[in-house]
C-alpha cells in the first residue's frame, strides 16, 4: 500500500479538466467569452437564436444561414400529441424542472433515430430541443394557472413567441430585449456543474437526451441554477428593504447560504452581471410602479449589505431572478427558463465531448475502514 497522500481536490475546485473551444472566463479583465466574442457585445447586439447558432457552428450565422435556422426552429416548436398528455398527467405539485426533466426523456424515448450520433445528428436533436422546450415551459406555467396553452405562433422570433405561449400577448419590445439579454447571458459557462454533468454521461457514449436530462437534474439544485428561483423566495422573506441588514445577520449568523451571491470561478463579481442588473434597472423604470420599486429598493439593500459584511458579490442569478418575476414569470418557472438558454451550451458540450471523446473517471482516495473479514451470522 502506497504511503503517500494523494492531493485531494473536493469539488474539483482549481482542476483543469480538459479543453474547450466554447467559451472562457478571462480573469484578468473578467470578460466572458463565446467563441471568442464578449458575451457583453452578443447580448448588446445580437438575437439569442444568433447565439445559439454560434455556439452550435462555431460563427455568428450570415443572414441565409439564419433564415434556414429560425425556420427549422419555427417549424419544430408544437408537442407532439403524446407529449402533451403525458405532461399534462403530471401532478401539479411537481416541480416545473421535473417537468422539464421528465419532457426532455421522453423526446428521447420518442425519438426513433437509430442514428449514428454524429455531429449533424445531435445537431438536429439539439434543435429540437431549443425549439421544444419552450412550448412545454408555457404550457406547464398555463396548466397551474388553470389556462390552456397556447399553441406556437410561427410568425414570432423566439423571445416573442415564448410570451405569446405564457400570456397570451407580446410584451413591449424593451421587455421582449431585456428577456433576451437574459437568454444570451444564460446560454454558456464552460465547465459549470450541469454542462460538466452532461459532458460525463456523454463521455460514456450514451445519447444527447440522457445527457440533457442528467444536466436539467443538475441545474436544479439552488447551489447552480435553482439560485433564480431562490433569490425571489428570499426577497420575499425579507420583505421589507428596511429589514435587509438584520435579515442577512441573522441568516448568517445561522449559517445560511445567501442566494444569489458568491460564485466558484468568479471571486470579484459576475462577469455577466452589470449587464443583467442594467436591463433589471430598466424593467423596473418602464414599470413604475410601487411594488417593483419595493422590490429594486430591497434588491439593491441586501446587495450593499452583503458587500459590506462578507465581501461577496452577486451572481448572474440575482438580477436574473427580480427581473423574471416582474417580466410576469411564475417564481417556480425561473430555473426552466435557464434551461431553455443553457441547452444551447450543454449541447454544444456534448458535440465537443464526442469529437474527443476520453471516458471522465476521476479517482477517490479510500478513507473508510480496512479490510476486514466479514462476520459468520445466521443471515
Ligand atoms: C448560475 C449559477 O449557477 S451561479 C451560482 C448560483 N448559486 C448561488 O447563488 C447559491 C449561493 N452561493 C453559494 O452557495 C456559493 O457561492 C457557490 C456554491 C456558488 C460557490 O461555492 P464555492 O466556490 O464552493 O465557494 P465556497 O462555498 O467555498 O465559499 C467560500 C466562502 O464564501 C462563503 N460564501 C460563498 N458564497 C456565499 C453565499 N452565497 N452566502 C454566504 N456565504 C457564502 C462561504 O461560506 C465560504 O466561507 P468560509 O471560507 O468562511 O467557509
Ligand atoms: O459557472 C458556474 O459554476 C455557474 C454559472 O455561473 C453558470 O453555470 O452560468
Amino acid at each position: 500500500m502506497s504511503t503517500t497522500t494523494p492531493a485531494i481536490h473536493r469539488g474539483l475546485a482549481g482542476v483543469v479538466v480538459d479543453t474547450t473551444e466554447i467559451s472562457t472566463v478571462i480573469q484578468e479583465t473578467n470578460f466572458l467569452t463565446y467563441r471568442g466574442y464578449p458575451v457583453q457585445d452578443l447580448a448588446a447586439h445580437r438575437s439569442f437564436e444568433k447565439v445559439a447558432y454560434l455556439l452550435w457552428h462555431g460563427e455568428l450565422p450570415d443572414p441565409v444561414q439564419l433564415g434556414e435556422f429560425q425556420a427549422r426552429e419555427r417549424a419544430l416548436r408544437p408537442l407532439g400529441r403524446t407529449t402533451s398528455e403525458l405532461l399534462a398527467r403530471l401532478p401539479e405539485t411537481c416541480h416545473p424542472m421535473d417537468v422539464l426533466r421528465t419532457a426532455v426523456s421522453f423526446f428521447g424515448a420518442e425519438d426513433p433515430a437509430e442514428d449514428d450520433g454524429s455531429p449533424a445528428a445531435n445537431r438536429a436533436k439539439s434543435l429540437t430541443l431549443l425549439a421544444k422546450l419552450p412550448t412545454v415551459v408555457a404550457a406547464d406555467q398555463r396548466r397551474r394557472r388553470g389556462l390552456a396553452p397556447i399553441p406556437p405562433d410561427p410568425g414570432l422570433g423566439y423571445a416573442e413567441n415564448f410570451f405569446h405561449m405564457c400570456f397570451g400577448a407580446v410584451p413591449d419590445p424593451d421587455v421582449v430585449r431585456c428577456f433576451e439579454i437574459s437568454l444570451v447571458l444564460y446560454a454558456e459557462h464552460s465547465f459549470n456543474a450541469s454542462t460538466f454533468t452532461a459532458r460525463v454521461v456523454t463521455s460514456t457514449l450514451s445519447d444527447l437526451y440522457s445527457a440533457v436530462t442528467a444536466a436539467i437534474g443538475a441545474l436544479k439544485g439552488p447551489l447552480h441554477g435553482g439560485a433564480n428561483e431562490a433569490v425571489m423566495h428570499m426577497l420575499e422573506e425579507i420583505g421589507d428593504p428596511r429589514r435587509a441588514e438584520e435579515w442577512l445577520d441573522r441568516a448568517l449568523a445561522g449559517q445560511r447560504k445567501i442566494m444569489g451571491f458568491g460564485h466558484r470561478v468568479y471571486k470579484h463579481g459576475d462577469s455577466r452581471v452589470p449587464i443583467m442588473q442594467d436591463a433589471l434597472d430598466r424593467l423596473v423604470a418602464r414599470a413604475a410602479d410601487p411594488e417593483a420599486t419595493r422590490l429594486a429598493t430591497l434588491h439593491a439593500a441586501l446587495r450593499r449589505a452583503v458587500l459590506t459584511r462578507k465581501n461577496i458579490h452577486p451572481n448572474l442569478d440575482y438580477p436574473a431572478g427580480l427581473a423574471y418575476h416582474l417580466m410576469g414569470f411564475d417564481t417556480p418557472a425561473f430555473t426552466p427558463l435557464f434551461v431553455m438558454s443553457r441547452v444551447t451550451g450543454w449541447t454544444a458540450h456534448i458535440t465537443e465531448q464526442l469529437a474527443h471523446n476520453t471516458l471522465i473517471r476521476p479517482l477517490a482516495s479510500y478513507a473508510g475502514p480496512g479490510q476486514r473479514a466479514v462476520p459468520a451470522s445466521a443471515g
